[in-house]
């Protein structure tokens, strides 16, 4: 028997052309899957979607549109144990990058019909399901200030003219962040509190590489003194991102806990999943494997090689071992 799924499809997403995404989607997941196609509109509560067709008993949720759909759906997903597929169409694609799926439709498709799926943590800012991360300060304006219109025009360059308009009115802040073992007082321009990050979301960066399965968050605080060294610490972050090497500039400091409540003088807007969720105070908490999500196989992966050129080279391929 086909298996079912809910495919929440927003018509308007990113730059491309959406009839044709549709049709594409359908075209690959048709012939094994059931999909029961619900289209966004503007006003639709996405997460209302996805939780009416869990209560109808699919097998799957499948998610198609940018951050903001993929999230919303996610809400409704997660704790659940229904497998969440997500097909990445917007401008950043954080939630593709973060959880190591392909932002092709073809491609991230191809994940789905392959089945395996992987259990990641979640967590909950202020009751409010978070797969990704929290940003207070600096990342909560700049997204404010990535609007529809701009990102229909500028796409991800948006979201960095954003960044810079927000840099030049960079304001500092006081924070106290309580963990379940510390609490740390310090001056902040952005605190971001990350599940998953891509390696784009810059704020995010102060350890070596976030961890989406270690049943704990990580905490990156950001404290440049002025403009110029504004630059400097985003730049090295935006380098600890690449090499995989922890931040170690004094303006910028990191740490690992299983939940952070925090406080700051004067509140500040909090976007969680790309989305304003309010101001500050914040408490959350990681939410161990409490999302089942379909990722690439890892047999998928190509391991580096090069072979050609050797002299003499013959290359057999050998039957697959069981197990
Ligand atoms: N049919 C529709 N017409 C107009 N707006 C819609 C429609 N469906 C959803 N929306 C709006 O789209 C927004 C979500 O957009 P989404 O994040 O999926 O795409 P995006 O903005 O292109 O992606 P990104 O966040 O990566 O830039 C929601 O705010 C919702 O109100």
């Amino acid at each position: 028997m086909k298996r079912s799924a809910c495919l929440i499809f927003n018509p308007v997403a990113g730059q491309g052309d959406s009839d044709q995404d549709l049709a594409m989607i359908r075209a690959i997941l048709e012939p094994e899957i059931d999909l029961d196609i619900q289209l966004t509109t503007e006003d639709s509560c996405t997460d209302d979607l996805a939780r009416q067709a869990i209560e109808r008993g699919v097998d799957l949720i499948i998610a198609s549109g940018g951050d903001g759909t993929l999230s919303e759906t996610a809400t409704a997903v997660v704790g659940t144990d229904v497998p969440f597929g997500i097909i990445s169409r917007g401008t950043a694609n954080a939630f593709a990058h973060a959880l190591g799926i392909p932002d092709t439709v073809d491609a991230a498709c191809k994940v789905i019909l392959q089945g395996v799926t992987r259990t990641v943590d979640v967590a909950y800012c202020n009751g409010h399901p978070m797969v990704l991360l929290a940003g207070i300060g600096f990342e909560a304006d700049a997204v404010e200030r990535a609007d529809r219109e701009a990102k229909n025009r500028f796409g991800i360059l948006a979201y960095i003219l954003a960044g810079v308009q927000e840099l030049r009115a960079m304001e500092n802040f006081d924070v106290e962040i309580e963990t379940e073992d510390k609490i740390i007082k310090a001056t902040a321009a952005a605190v971001t509190v990350a599940n998953a990050a891509p390696s784009t979301s810059i704020l995010a960066q102060g350890p070596a590489g976030i961890i989406v399965d270690d049943g704990l968050l990580d905490l990156t605080i950001v404290a440049p003194a002025n403009r110029a060294s504004a630059i400097a610490a985003a730049f090295h972050l935006f380098q600890t991102a690449s090499t995989g090497n922890a931040a170690e500039r004094n303006d910028i400091g990191y740490l690992r806990a299983k939940q952070f409540k925090i406080k700051t003088d004067p509140p500040q807007k909090v976007v969680v999943d790309g989305e304003i969720l309010g101001t500050t105070p914040v408490e959350i908490h990681c939410v161990p494997a409490g999302l089942k999500i379909f990722v690439p196989s890892v047999e998928e992966e190509k391991l580096p090689e090069k072979l050609e050129g050797l002299p003499n080279l013959i290359v057999e391929e050998k039957e697959k071992e069981n197990g």
